[in-house]
């Protein structure tokens, strides 16, 4: 089996002065993970090497980086699972750790349990010996603007949700296992405690070998009223490909919820699709040591493994 991985930097609005850096985040980590699994790593490996290095990136809502909540606080939800036995493990509402996607690993590995929350969390991040950081170290002055300005009486709904950043990404290994991770800092200006999709197994991931893996981004509240993550695998086990599954929950979700996002999945055969409802979704993938990555609809760069790589360590 050849090796494929895919990246999201997230659905919605793209605003241009961040364009750049999406993309550039989207390809590191799409290169980074597909690295893992060049060297004959694990799929599970793979999607949380390239996970981790976008929540490093703070050009993405997850990790540093993460919107506010109404609080002016980061709390982050994230998801892995892991398509050979159906192991999954997450987190919700997190705060002062830098990498949640690593947390919710432990929570898969290390107990019997698949979602911890808040203060539990916490607990177990302490315990693992993850070490905590301040809360301010995660919040850069473009996620802190924002949430100055959505509390501002006159600012607009609809604005507040744009330019974000979630981030996801789904591989599969040499050996046919598939896997998933999804990491964010939800929605701006949301309510404090509020859990979104990223942390709810079936919504913001869903891997399982005998079909595929995908990782969603979007509306969360929509995308958990249509559990879009196993609905696209469902419609690939009635034998559709994964970009025919893909825009078919995405149409689904819009017209049954009105709810609009982003997707990527990848075939246990090793078919992929970046698929989104949304104006733009920053997205990556390499196979066959082949990238290809883009932002817009329809927009797709292509170029070998070896020169992306070589342009990378020069900084792109
Ligand atoms: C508004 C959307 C299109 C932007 C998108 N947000 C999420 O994916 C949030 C995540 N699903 C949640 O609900 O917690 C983003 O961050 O790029």
């Amino acid at each position: 089996m050849r090796p494929v991985i895919v990246v999201h930097g997230g659905a919605g609005r793209i605003f241009k002065e961040r364009e750049e850096g999406c993309r550039t985040g989207v390809v590191r980590a799409a290169l980074r993970g597909y690295g893992v699994l060049k060297q004959g790593g694990s799929a599970l490996d793979a999607v949380e090497e390239a996970v981790r290095s976008m929540e490093d990136d703070p050009h993405f809502n997850a990790g540093c980086g993460s919107v506010l909540n109404e609080k002016g606080e980061v709390e982050m939800d994230a998801i892995i699972m892991d398509g050979k036995n159906l192991a999954s493990g997450a987190v919700s509402a997190v705060k002062c750790i830098a990498n949640p996607i690593k947390l919710a690993r432990l929570v898969m590995e290390k107990t019997k349990h698949m979602l911890l929350t808040d203060h539990g969390a916490q607990l177990f991040a302490q315990a693992m010996g993850v070490p905590e950081i301040p809360g301010e170290k995660l919040i850069t002055e473009r996620s802190r603007e924002r949430w100055k300005k959505n509390l501002e009486p006159d600012s607009n709904p609809v604005e507040f949700q744009k330019d974000l950043g979630t981030v996801g990404a789904v591989a599969v290994d040499s050996e046919g296992n598939v896997a998933c991770a999804t990491s964010t800092g939800g929605l701006s200006n949301k309510l404090v405690g509020r859990v979104g999709d990223t942390a709810c197994i079936g919504s913001g991931g869903y891997a399982d070998n005998s079909s595929g893996a995908t990782s969603t981004t979007g509306h969360g509240e929509s995308i958990m009223k249509v559990v879009l993550a196993r609905l696209i695998l469902y419609h690939m086990e009635q034998g559709m490909s994964p970009e025919m599954a893909a825009d078919t929950a995405l149409e689904y979700m819009k017209t049954r919820v009105g709810g609009l996002g982003g997707v990527i999945v990848v075939s246990s055969s090793g078919e992929w699709a970046a698929r989104f409802s949304t104006k733009q979704m920053s997205w990556a993938t390499v196979k066959d040591d082949e990238l290809h990555y883009g932002i817009y609809t329809g927009e797709r760069h292509t170029k070998s493994v070896d020169e992306a790589l070589a342009s990378e360590s020069e900084g792109f």
